[in-house]
């Protein structure tokens, strides 16, 4: 598989405290990469850098390199804006925004210039069908997103996110304040978003990671301690640290 995304000797601190050291990694397109490791371990910062949303934050210097697409997203001629259209991200808390099921997923698109409405109806279908909610929501698109479940906002959020054509998708615990049914669907949509996005996620259940990714990356304290294939990683660790964290000695 060729690598998407080519992370090189990656430090981040936030002022004097450095929370990435010398990450390398390279992270296959079209498939489903998760960061694990215990709490605090810079799983969410990495994800963060993969879009610059870490550049929100006061106090953030990064070295090293990021390189989507073999373009390096930390060089000055690049525009945030265009980047986070490619790089999408679900967060872990649904945060639709407080309009219609049909405006949160004609957002993007009408930002990024779009303005003809049967475009944006064949996008805001073709993003809820992507998502698996269309069914489900496709008589009542004028509701306000706020009055779905918690599992339906989710996946909303998932079709905010396609409905401007991303290469990937960041997923921060994006089931962890769902309960198990909408998890499973959310882990099942990422199955089938794997076939035509890359997909990064990070998860605090090593379950998860077990059951929906290709590769896993081991992180401890802000270092890639072992990255392989997920079968690999979870049968037969090479490092031992990472052994005592899957078989939860830790973390
Ligand atoms: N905005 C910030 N300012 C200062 N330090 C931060 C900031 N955000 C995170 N950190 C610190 O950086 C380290 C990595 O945090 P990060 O949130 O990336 O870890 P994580 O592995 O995602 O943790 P969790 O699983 O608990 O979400 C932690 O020590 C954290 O306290």
């Amino acid at each position: 598989m060729q690598a998407l995304i080519d992370i090189d000797q990656l430090d981040l601190y936030y002022g004097d405290f450095q929370a990435l050291k010398k990450v390398s990694l390279d992270i296959p397109e079209k498939a489903i990469t998760a960061f694990i490791g215990p709490s605090g371990c810079g799983k969410s910062t990495l994800l963060r850098t993969l879009n610059r949303m870490n550049d929100m934050i006061p106090g953030t210097r990064i070295e090293g390199s990021i390189k989507v697409s073999g373009k390096d997203i930390y060089s000055s001629d690049v525009d945030v804006e265009t980047l986070r259209k490619k790089v999408g991200m679900v967060f872990q808390q649904p945060n639709p925004f407080p309009k219609s099921i049909y405006d949160n997923v004609a957002y993007g698109p009408r930002l990024h210039g779009i303005a003809d409405k049967q475009r944006l109806d064949e996008i805001v279908e073709s993003s809820l069908r992507a998502a698996v909610l269309w069914d489900e929501v496709k008589d009542h698109l004028k509701r306000s997103a706020l009055g779905i479940s918690g599992g339906q906002q989710q996946r909303l959020c998932i079709a905010r996110a396609l409905a401007v054509e991303p290469d990937v998708l960041l997923m921060d615990e994006s089931t962890s304040a769902l309960d198990p049914i909408s998890t499973l669907k959310i882990e099942e949509l990422a199955q089938e978003l794997k076939k035509r996005y890359t997909i990064v996620m990070v998860t605090h259940n090593m379950h998860q990671a077990a059951r929906v990714s290709n590769q896993t990356v081991f992180f401890l304290n802000g270092e890639v301690i072992e990255y392989a294939e997920t079968e690999k990683l979870f049968s037969n660790p090479v490092d031992s640290r990472t052994e005592d964290y899957i078989s939860g000695r830790f973390g």
